[in-house]
């Protein structure tokens, strides 16, 4: 028997005043992997995860955590969940990131040794600097190993590589990946689309807080047409005439004046009829070439969707009806678990963005 979901996340709905941030949310996480949530700004990302992380009080819907309720079972839950808040650390700011993440240490069971990990996240030359001096991408490193140090079964990071510099980000993808080795269950938020490619298991899009598409990269990239043929010429080059001439399931583009994209199955035949309507009016297809879709032509194609058709999501679950909700405005403290998590630490963070 398969392992019961580290996260199960049901209809959820989260209102802020009249605005519905996560519209119906239903998606389950597995133990044991790497699930990203990806999204453009304000897509529902963070609200969904702070809910997870029991900072947020669900309007609708349920959400399981390690099969607990994150508001009710906090104190359950701290133990076993290590959690990265976005825009860095709220940790005390006169700290050096030893003390903090000793201080950390202490009140797990089992932690982490804090020398190896300062030294895996690259911090050991931050010795004596207090946090408040740390460069933003060292304050972000600074926060995942406050997630991590309590030895978490499941790690919640919102934005975890946000403003690190391309090595740092490599750094970061490889410790996941371990940890993923070693058992742990990831849950991030990112809205870089190569990081979600690379690294996930699983891939969950949102937009305005409904779910897109889900499935692991490959599975999102596969499909029908899942070629595209990109290649340049003049600016509005005659699409009409162009589509008239290839197969009817042929989707044609002009991603930016003078850059072309034919998605569709791509075979010799095809190439002969696009080559072909370009020799027929004196167009010149300049780096004309064949590829397989990636995540980012998949995250493109369902979020232009959505925004050019005012329409709901292409597949998803159950959309619950939009009600206005209840005035209850910005969160304030009545959002938060009675025992107050995560003040002690425990968790790594000091509480949700307010
Ligand atoms: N406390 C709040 N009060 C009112 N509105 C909020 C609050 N938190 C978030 N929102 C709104 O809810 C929507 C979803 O925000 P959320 O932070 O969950 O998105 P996100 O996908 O994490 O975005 P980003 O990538 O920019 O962090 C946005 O429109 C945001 O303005």
């Amino acid at each position: 028997m398969s392992a019961p979901p580290a996260v199960e996340i049901s209809a959820l709905v989260k209102r802020y005043g009249p605005a519905t941030a996560v519209d119906g949310l239903t998606f389950t996480v597995a133990a044991g992997t790497i699930t990203s949530v990806l999204g453009r700004n304000g897509a529902g990302k963070t609200t969904t995860i702070e809910t997870c992380e029991g900072f947020r009080r669900p309007d609708a819907g349920t959400v399981r955590v390690l099969g607990l309720d994150p508001l009710r079972d906090g104190a359950r839950l701290r133990p076993r969940v290590g959690v990265m808040l976005q825009e860095g650390t709220g940790f005390y700011p006169g700290a050096r990131a030893a003390e903090l993440l000793t201080h950390l240490a202490r009140l797990h069971a089992h932690p982490l040794d804090v020398g190896p990990l300062v030294d895996r996240l690259g911090l050991a030359g931050s010795g004596p600097t207090p946090l408040r001096r740390l460069s933003g991408g060292e304050r972000q490193r600074v926060a995942l190993a406050a997630a991590l140090v309590g030895r978490p079964e499941l790690v919640f990071l919102d934005e975890p590589t946000a403003g690190l510099d391309p090595q740092a980000r490599r750094d970061t993808w490889d410790l996941l990946t371990e940890l993923r080795a070693d058992g742990v269950t990831v849950v991030l938020t990112t809205h870089l689309i190569d990081e979600a490619e690379r690294l996930s298991d699983h891939v969950v899009i949102i937009d305005a807080g409904r779910l897109l598409a889900e499935g692991s990269p490959q599975e999102l990239t596969a499909g029908a047409a899942d070629d595209i043929i990109r290649f340049g010429g003049p600016p509005r080059l005659d699409l009409a005439s162009l589509r008239a001439a290839l197969p009817a399931a042929a989707q044609v583009h002009e991603v930016a004046p003078g850059t072309y994209e034919v998605a569709a199955v791509v075979d010799p035949r095809l190439l002969a009829t696009l080559t072909s309507w370009c020799a027929a009016n004196d167009i010149l297809a300049e780096g004309l070439q064949v590829g397989h879709r990636t995540l980012e032509d998949v995250f493109l194609e369902l979020t232009g969707r959505v925004e050019g058709s005012g329409s709901g999501p292409a597949r998803g679950p159950g959309r619950p009806a939009r009600e206005s909700g209840p005035a209850d405005g910005w969160p304030g403290r009545g959002e938060r678990p009675a025992d107050g998590w995560p003040a002690d630490g425990a968790a790594g963070g000091t509480g949700p963005r307010s």
